[in-house]
Formats: structure tokens, sequence, C-alpha cells
């Protein structure tokens, strides 16, 4: 929601807002019969309103849970709470307009359409939703947001890959969604780019109220998070609050290492 301030930047762990966003209970995801784990039955409680950092080695099961979440896949076991609604009891053309108006995606390669103006892009959720009135000056809102006002009417390819990525989040964001999933969003960018993008999606947290799950490598983009969690061998095997990027690399070493990590 554009314009409602939140509290201070950082949100203390373990504070639960009014309602959750996001909400997995026993989620697990196998394939080819069960012969291969990607995910054991996880719970997680993403509050309204903050950014969480899900982190891991590779194959550690971060994908499929965001897969699993975002309603992209469906997971062999649990259930997976989008802002209360019990998404795995959708039927498929439901799933399909809550994941176009109650989520939005940002991915490390953006998908922006090239044949299509940024703000055309920016203005495709709401399109695809059926929306008329007002979608040229909400995508408007959500470029200026983004600091692309006044690149509305340039194509994509006429773009920097890091002002690409800030019309990915405007495209995310232009539905006011319950949920944002970047999958690596800085993944391809230099540390200056990164740090704008990161800085937008902390701040469509602390302005706007979103929530924000993100799939990072990277432990500083991990520390603008409100809490990290780490999968290993696709179980969520630790978490912090307000992490650093010290402690976030410390943990990653011992997860790399293959020891077992205790909470934190
Ligand atoms: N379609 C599939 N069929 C079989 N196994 C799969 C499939 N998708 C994922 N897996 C397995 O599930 C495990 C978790 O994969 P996943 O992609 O979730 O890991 P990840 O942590 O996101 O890895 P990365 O950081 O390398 O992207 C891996 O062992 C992977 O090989």
């Amino acid at each position: 929601m554009f314009g409602r301030r939140r509290g201070p930047a950082r949100k203390a762990a373990g504070v639960r807002a009014g309602s959750d966003a996001l909400v997995l209970d026993g989620v697990g995801r196998t394939y080819r019969g069960g012969g291969v784990v990607a995910l054991h039955p996880v719970d997680l409680v993403v509050p309204r309103g903050r950014f969480l950092a899900v982190m891991g080695p590779s194959g550690s099961g971060k994908s499929t849970l965001l897969q699993c979440a975002a309603g992209l896949d469906r997971p062999t076991s649990g259930t997976v709470h989008v802002e209360g609604v019990a998404i795995g009891s959708l039927a498929e053309a439901e799933l399909t307009r809550l994941r176009r108006e109650r989520i939005g995606f940002v991915f490390q390669a953006h998908n922006l359409v090239p044949s299509l103006s940024v703000g055309e892009n920016v203005a495709l959720p709401l399109m695809l939703g059926g929306a008329t009135d007002g979608v040229g000056a909400r995508a408007a809102v959500a470029l200026a947001a983004v600091g692309l006002g006044d690149r509305t009417d340039d194509r994509p390819a006429e773009l920097s890959g890091g002002q690409q990525q800030r019309v990915a989040i405007a495209r995310a964001l232009v539905t006011e969604p319950a949920v944002v999933f970047a999958d690596e969003p800085t993944g391809a960018l230099d540390p200056a780019t990164a740090h704008d993008v990161l800085t937008l999606l902390r701040q469509a947290v602390d302005r706007d109220g979103h929530t924000v799950v993100m799939v990072t490598h990277d432990p500083y983009a991990a520390a603008w998070c409100d809490e990290a969690v780490f999968l290993a061998q696709g179980r969520i095997v630790a978490a912090l609050g307000a992490p650093d990027a010290e402690r976030v690399h410390g943990v990653m070493r011992q997860l790399g290492a293959g020891r077992t990590v205790v909470a934190a």
C-alpha cells in the first residue's frame, strides 16, 4: 500500500504483525515418486511487513521452497497460506489469479517483455487481471517509486541491467501484492547496482508495508533483511534475526563444511 508508513527500519526478530503474509505448514517436495527429497516438511511463518532472506548451499532446496510458497509448484506435503488463503485448495484458474494479484515476482533474469515499453511492462499484471481504470497512472506511480518515472516510453533494451531490475521491482509491486518473492534479484548486478535494488526492496517493506521473501547466496544482501533462514539438505537448520554479513557468512561457512548449525 503506497504511502502507508511503518515503524523502524529493522523489525525485531520474532515480532508478529497482526496477521501473517505467508505461512508454510509442513511443506515438503519430493521428486521421482519420493526418491528425491528436495524439501523435507518445513514450517515457516512470515509476518506482514517483513523482509526475509532464504539462504543455503547450492542444492539445499531454496528454489524448491520459493516455488512451493509462491504457488508455482505444488508441494507433495503440507499447506501454504498466503494472507490466510490455503493455496493448495485453489483450482488452477484461482491459483493463477492469486499469483497475478497477490504475489509479486522478481527474478535474477528480470523477464521483461522486450516488445513492450517500460510503462506497459509495469502495467502488464494489472491488465492481465482485467483492470482498465487508472492502469497507466498506477504504473506511473510504481515506476516513479523506483526512480524511473521518466523512462515510461523506453524499451527495456534501452535500460541498463540495474534499471531493468528496478522496472521488474515496479512490476512486482504494482498490484500491491501480499508477498513479493525475489530469487537472486542481485545475482547479476555489480555491488553498487545491487545496493540500489536492495534499497528499493527495503523501502517497499519499510515505507509501503510489503512483505519480501528473497533467495540469495550473498551475505551482504541478507544483511538488508529482518531475518535470514538457512536451508541445508532440504531442511531449515538455522535462523538469524537482524542478520549482519559477518554472522551470515559464518553460518554459510559452517553449512559449507557440512556441520550442523544450531538455530541462532
Ligand atoms: N525437477 C526435479 N527433479 C528432480 N530433482 C530435483 C528437481 N528440482 C530440484 N531437484 C533437486 O532438489 C534439490 C533442491 O534443489 P533446489 O533447486 O531447490 O536447490 P537450491 O538451493 O535452490 O540450489 P541453487 O542454489 O543451486 O539454485 C536438489 O538436489 C535438486 O537436484
